[in-house]
């Protein structure tokens, strides 16, 4: 765990946000909710029972042990590996039986542990594409107008995370922090309402991740984000709430001052049972 050392000793031993059910009456400005999602791998249940309430705007990190269950939370929630049991609903619409592409179209991203560039394209085409993949027009690339506005979004994706100034060179070029901004920025085409973000600091450099809190407390402010990082000092710095798991139920959620200080978090991060 990268950062274990940061987290100080308790000030106390206090009880955080209570795992079982939504924290709070559903509300149309929410923008994911869970209920009791559950995804199974044959005995294993490696999501089990999760519930919990993003709300429009919010950003939140997801917290927890390898192997607690992060990542599946996050395959539940695209559909790449649909729940086994529960229900995810995305700005009030139940999506739990909608295909990855649908949810995509509702404006659901997520980014991955690994690279999904073309390594032997431009950023600025990396870009291009992913715009004109989450567009509308996504098959008519001879239309002018069409070619037009995406050009424009490509821009503006460039210089939100920060890659202006190499936009023409070969992803296979690029630095490891420099290719997850650019990750970044493909998830941020089309405007989405909700990103999932997969360790983005995972690999990279001190002055790389100074660069990844820029962008992270950038974001947009109506646009939520979900963030699994085991790097608690990005973690517990970019967010509002957080959400700890262990073998795969939510141990708790919490403001990320009531989390760092918690003693039952500290004990699963240092490797102890409780
Ligand atoms: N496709 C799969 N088939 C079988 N078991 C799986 C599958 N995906 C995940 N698991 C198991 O589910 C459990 C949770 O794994 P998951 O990757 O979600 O944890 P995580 O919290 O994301 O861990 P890490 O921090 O190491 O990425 C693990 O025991 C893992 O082996």
């Amino acid at each position: 765990m990268a950062s274990i050392s940061t987290l100080r000793p308790p000030a106390r031993a206090h009880t955080v946000g209570a795992p079982a059910g939504p924290a709070r009456p559903l509300a149309s400005s929410d923008a994911l909710v869970l209920e009791g999602v559950t995804r199974s791998f044959g005995a294993l249940r490696a999501v089990d029972d999760v519930s919990l309430v993003v709300a429009a705007g919010e950003k939140r990190a997801i917290l927890g042990a390898n192997g607690a269950g992060k990542t599946t939370l996050f395959n539940a929630i695209t559909g790449d590996f649909p729940p086994t049991a529960g229900t995810i609903r995305f700005f009030g619409e139940d999506v739990t039986e909608l295909s990855p592409f649908e949810r995509i179209r509702k404006g659901l991203r997520r980014t991955y542990q690994s690279s999904l560039l073309f390594r032997d394209l431009s950023v600025r085409d990396n870009l291009f594409l992913a715009v004109r993949g989450v567009s509308n027009n996504r098959y008519s690339f001879l239309r002018p107008s069409a070619r037009h506005a995406s050009r424009a979004a490509t821009q503006d994706l460039l210089e939100r995370v920060r890659l202006a100034h190499i936009a023409d060179e070969p992803v296979s070029s690029l630095a490891h922090g420099q290719q997850r901004q650019l990750e970044i920025g493909m998830a941020l085409a089309g405007a989405p309402r909700l990103i999932l973000f997969d360790e983005p600091a995972a690999g990279l450099s001190p002055a790389e991740r100074r660069e990844l809190v820029l962008l992270l407390t950038s974001m947009p402010a109506h646009m939520s984000f979900v963030l699994i990082e085991h790097d608690l000092d990005i973690a517990l710095r970019v967010v509002e709430k957080v959400t700890v798991m262990h073998n795969g139920r939510v141990l708790k959620h919490g403001t990320p001052s009531e989390i760092e200080n918690d003693a039952q978090v500290q004990a699963i991060y240092m490797g102890g049972k409780h």
